[in-house]
């Protein structure tokens, strides 16, 4: 007889940056054979067509105008995500600081939110239907865009050890003095959880892991754990 495939599982793993959610993300869904999202891409994507473009970042009005106008398109392999916009390559563009420093500001625009959480719900959508499922990360996933999700993270860390890992990151004149980056990692931490449109939040049902003190191996592993409870639980 044969053994039904286990349903799709759909995973949101949010928190503010430096908690590690993308590379535990990634490492999830490639052990697990699930798809995976960077929501947070999709909005430097659009950001960064926002300052090519020469839209005034500062001004609500104009993004909302121009939000509709870039094709922005993901790949969701783990092991090979990509972010195009207009069919070019954007991944290295939109980890720049200028990025980084405007992001906020336009993803807490409402059209560009409904825009994005409507593509990042079809993406998910398409997981479900034609993949074992998918690993969705960001801030808003499990309060907003997937409010179904079957699990749920929320991952914390100290802004101290945030800010050490963020610095790490960056490379040459980026890699500012380690008091600048911790400076700016909390100034978007509270533009994300302050503003009025689906505000970085932890969603009631969300387990909520602080990784301050863990390596990233263990948060995996942990995340890992957590999915395959879900799995079994739900065969
Ligand atoms: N628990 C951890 N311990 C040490 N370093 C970590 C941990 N989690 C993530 N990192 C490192 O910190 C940096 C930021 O991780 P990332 O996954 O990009 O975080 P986020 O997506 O939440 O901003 C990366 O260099 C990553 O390897
Ligand atoms: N689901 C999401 C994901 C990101 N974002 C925005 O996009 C920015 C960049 O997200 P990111 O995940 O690439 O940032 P890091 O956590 O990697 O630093 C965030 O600071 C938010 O302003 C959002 O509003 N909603």
């Amino acid at each position: 007889m044969e053994t039904a495939a286990p349903a799709a599982v759909i995973v949101a793993i949010d928190g503010p940056s430096g908690t590690g959610k993308s590379s535990t993300s990634k490492a999830v869904a490639a052990k697990l054979g699930l798809r995976y999202l960077d929501t947070g891409a999709q909005y430097r994507a659009i950001t960064w067509w926002m300052i090519t473009n020469g839209i005034d970042t500062d001004d609500p009005q104009a993004i909302a105008l121009a939000a509709g106008k870039p094709a922005i398109v993901s790949g969701t392999d783990p092991g090979a995500p990509t972010i195009t916009v207009d069919g070019l390559d954007a991944s290295g563009p939109i980890r720049t600081q200028e990025v980084t420093s405007k992001v906020s500001a336009v993803s807490a625009v409402p059209e560009v939110r409904a825009l994005i959480t409507d593509l990042q719900r079809s993406i998910a959508a398409e997981a479900a239907q034609d993949a074992e499922g998918i690993v969705v990360e960001g801030r808003d996933i499990g309060t907003t865009v997937l409010p179904d999700a079957d699990l749920k993270v929320f991952l914390t860390a100290s802004a101290e050890a945030r800010a050490a890992r963020r610095n790490g990151e960056l490379r040459g004149k980026e890699a500012t003095d380690l008091a600048a980056t911790k400076e700016a990692l909390v100034k978007r931490d509270a533009a994300d959880s302050g503003r009025k449109t689906s505000p970085l939040a932890k969603a009631a049902d969300a387990v909520e892991v602080d990784t301050t003190e863990l390596t990233l191996e263990q948060v995996i592993e942990c995340v890992v754990t957590l999915v395959e409870e879900k799995r079994t639980v739900r065969r």
